[in-house]
Parts: C-alpha cells; sequence; structure tokens
C-alpha cells in the first residue's frame, strides 16, 4: 500500500467530500451551470499561480537533485495547465492579463496560503503531502469522468475532463505518489503519520471548499449582477 493510500484511507470522509463534490457530479453529467465553472476556472487561474510557487518551493527544499528534478517536472505541468484556462477564457474574452488582475477568493487565499505555509514551516514530506490532493486528486477525478465522455460527443466539459485524464496529467500524480513513498522511506513514524494526515485532511476539505466557492461567487453574481 502506498502511503497516499493510506493518507486516503485515513482521511477517508474529507476525501470522499472533495472528489465527490457536486461540482464534479453536475461537471460530469454536463450540468454543471456556465456562469459556475466560469466563476471557478478564474479563481484556479489564480490558484495555479501560487502552485507554482510553492513547486518552485519544492526544489528549494530539496536536498537532493532527484528531488529537484522531480518537484521541477510538476512544476512545469502545471505551468502547462494554466494554458488550458488561458484558452478556455479565450472564448468568454477574459485576457490572461484580466484573469491575474482578477482579486483571489478567501478560499484561493486558504488554500494557496496553507500550503505553502506547510511548506515553509514544515520539510518537504509536509510540503508533497500538502500538494498531493491537487495532482493526485485531480488525475483521480479525470479518470473518473473519462467514460462521460465516450456517453456524450458533445460534453461541455471535453476539454477539462480531458486535460486530468490525459497522460500528462496521470504521469505527473503517478511520480507525485512514488515521490511520497520515496521520501517517507527516510523517516516514517506513527506519530509523524498522524501528523501527516492532518495536513492531507486540511487540504482536502480546502479542496473541496474550492469547488464550493465557484457555487457561491456565481450566486452572489445572480442577486447582484452589477456587483
Ligand atoms: C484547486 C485545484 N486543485 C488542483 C488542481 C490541479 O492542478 C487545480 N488546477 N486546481
Amino acid at each position: 500500500m502506498t502511503v497516499f493510500e493510506r493518507l486516503k484511507e485515513a482521511a477517508r470522509e474529507d476525501w470522499t467530500r472533495y472528489v465527490d463534490h457536486a461540482f464534479i457530479r453536475r461537471m460530469e453529467a454536463g450540468t454543471l451551470p456556465e456562469a459556475v465553472f466560469r466563476a471557478y476556472l478564474v479563481q484556479d487561474y489564480l490558484f495555479l499561480i501560487q502552485f507554482a510557487r510553492a513547486y518552485a518551493l519544492a526544489v528549494y527544499k530539496s536536498r537532493s537533485l532527484e528531488d529537484m528534478r522531480t518537484a521541477q517536472t510538476t512544476l512545469n505541468v502545471i505551468m502547462d495547465e494554466m494554458k488550458l484556462h488561458v484558452r478556455l477564457c479565450e472564448r468568454w474574452n477574459l485576457s490572461p492579463a484580466t484573469l491575474e488582475a482578477t482579486p483571489e477568493h478567501q478560499a484561493t487565499v486558504a488554500y494557496t496560503r496553507y500550503v505553502l505555509d506547510c511548506g515553509l514551516s514544515g520539510d518537504l514530506l509536509d510540503l508533497h503531502v500538502a500538494l498531493a490532493p491537487c495532482v493526485i486528486g485531480y488525475a483521480e477525478i479525470g479518470r473518473r469522468l473519462a467514460p462521460a465522455l465516450d456517453a456524450a460527443a458533445d460534453h461541455p466539459y471535453r476539454e477539462w475532463i480531458g486535460e486530468y485524464a490525459g497522460a500528462c496529467f496521470q504521469e505527473a500524480a503517478g511520480a507525485a505518489i512514488a515521490h511520497i513513498d520515496r521520501l517517507a522511506e527516510r523517516a516514517l513514524t506513527a506519530r509523524r503519520f498522524d501528523e501527516l494526515v492532518g495536513i492531507f485532511a486540511k487540504a482536502s476539505r480546502l479542496e473541496a471548499d474550492f469547488w464550493q466557492m465557484a457555487f457561491d461567487i456565481a450566486e452572489e453574481r445572480r442577486n447582484d449582477p452589477a456587483g
């Protein structure tokens, strides 16, 4: 059993709330309102900017070239992932400059700064565990939603699902799982594992809050279109 699987099992409820959120179920069914998806995507662009910094921090905190390379590879995947956001947002006439100038929502600040703080106050394993729900979670979601694309040729979220079900993202997730195992081999006591579960569960909850944020932003706009 990988350390990732053990973390997932120990934080089962929080993990399920994240990967099984209404956002994902409605996306799978193709019934997620476009306004909700758009609110999500704009914040996710801002999220990825901060996440790229977190991976850069992982490069910095690496003590071996191998650890540096692994973090660098994922950093590149994250930077490439932003191209999806730019492409999709172009359709709404949202330029990268407009995206970057959008204020961060509280949920975006909470999640990204939590992860960055884990990296600053903890060691490399803490940081990679805080990052795990992100890459590994989205790869799991991508795999789960991929069959929906076969069922509907004109699925509205084809590009998004295809990105996370795609080989590039799946490989990055596989590498992240193996990397956590490698880092844990050095010193994983029972006490340390409990601390890591705390980090993993919190990051999973912040992921669920991130989906929820998109519904909240769309709802606020509906009630106050000028706001
Ligand atoms: C909130 C969030 N978590 C994970 C990913 C995957 O990189 C993403 N794009 N956004």
